[in-house]
């Protein structure tokens, strides 16, 4: 379900189902532990500090967004916390140091999904995602009937089952990169980390995943770590922000409380508005300096008194949402606004 904003961009937005569970998912008999804490983290890469005294937690069953401006630290922040960085202080899934895991045992507990890997061209879609497999595989054994259908259902899920045969060198951008989702997935693990997952997909494949990875995380208890630069998408799925400024944790939050107007302005120089939707989640619209501040409309100093305006105490308090007088008021100096946008 996406909708159309009144700026006239496409949002998304999450379905309304927050349950969810569709029962579809093919997980069997796996243990659903997992949550994910990071203490004092340092990551020096060659020479040069790249995260420094970052700490954070993510409960099972969570979802935590990572936001940041380029080369703020995010991704390495998700290669330390995947375990394949060396960093100091400690990252702990499940309460177990990650770095005291066999690659084995933590590609179990933890499925990664890097930004952009290095793809061999000549392998085909399903059996690169059938590679996420591995750790349920025996040495020197072969894939059984379970991992190859695991696999099939996922490609299903993500679209990418006529493609199946297709070597990866012939894929799109996007195509790829659902390609490299649905081997995270067939992994199985209960921590799943997404590198940038949706920023090649197109508006429908973008939110085909990441109801796909809420279902998951809703059924099953799935802990989700994701970098996203997309503000508004973050602020619809996430349960947790944390926003890296310069290899630190700058804030840490509800998405509300971390996707404000001065917050933004302050880490990536941007001008926007932000307004909270009917299930009270924040909305980011990028505002265009010295334009209106939504298309035929005034600016607000030129509209009259929101306290004189006559319909007002007749409109019903929007469903989901408290009254009016039971929210608190828009900061000052925050730019966000809290105006209805449907009206
Ligand atoms: N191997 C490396 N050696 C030294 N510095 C590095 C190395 N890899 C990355 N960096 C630097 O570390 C910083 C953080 O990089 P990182 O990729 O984590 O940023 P990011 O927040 O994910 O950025 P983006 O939004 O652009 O993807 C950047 O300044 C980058 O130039």
């Amino acid at each position: 379900m996406s909708g159309r904003d009144t700026d006239g961009g496409a949002v998304i937005r999450r379905t309304a189902d927050g349950s969810g569970a569709d029962g579809a998912d093919d997980r069997d008999g796996r243990d659903t532990a997992g949550g994910v804490e990071v203490r004092d983290l340092e990551v020096v890469l060659e020479t040069r500090t790249v995260l420094s005294g970052v700490g954070l937690r993510v409960r099972r069953g969570g979802w935590l967004a990572v936001i940041g401006a380029n080369g703020a630290g995010k991704s390495t922040l998700l290669k330390a916390v995947a375990g394949v960085l060396p960093h100091s202080g400690e990252v702990l899934i499940d309460g177990t140091p990650v770095r005291t895991l066999k690659p084995r045992e933590r590609a179990r507990l933890l499925a990664y999904a890097p930004q952009a890997p290095a793809l061999p061209g000549d392998m085909t879609v399903f059996d690169y995602a059938l590679l996420g497999r591995t750790p349920y595989i025996p040495y020197l054994g072969r894939e059984g009937r379970r991992d190859r259908e695991v696999t099939a259902s996922v490609l299903e899920r993500l679209d990418l089952s006529a493609l199946a045969r297709r070597p990866l060198g012939r894929l799109s951008g996007g195509e790829r990169q659902r390609v490299v989702l649905a081997r995270a997935l067939v992994q199985q693990a209960p921590v799943l980390l997404l590198d940038e997952p949706t920023t090649a997909l197109d508006l429908g494949h973008q939110q085909q995943v990441l109801e796909l990875v809420d279902r998951l995380r809703l059924a099953d208890g799935l802990t989700v770590v994701t970098t996203l630069h997309d503000l508004g998408v973050a602020g619809q799925y996430a349960d947790m922000m944390t926003l890296v400024a310069g290899g630190r944790v700058a804030a840490s939050g509800s998405p509300a409380e971390v996707l404000t107007g001065e917050l933004i302005a302050e880490h990536f120089d941007a001008h926007v508005r932000v307004e909270t939707d009917p299930s009270g989640r924040p909305q980011v619209h990028l505002e265009r300096p010295g334009r209106p501040g939504r298309r035929g409309r005034p600016d607000r100093e030129d509209r009259p008194d929101r306290e004189d305006r006559p319909d007002r105490e007749d409109r019903p308090a929007r469903e989901g949402r408290p009254a009016r007088e039971g929210r608190p008021d828009t900061p000052s100096g925050s730019g966000a606004r809290t105006e209805d946008p449907c009206r």
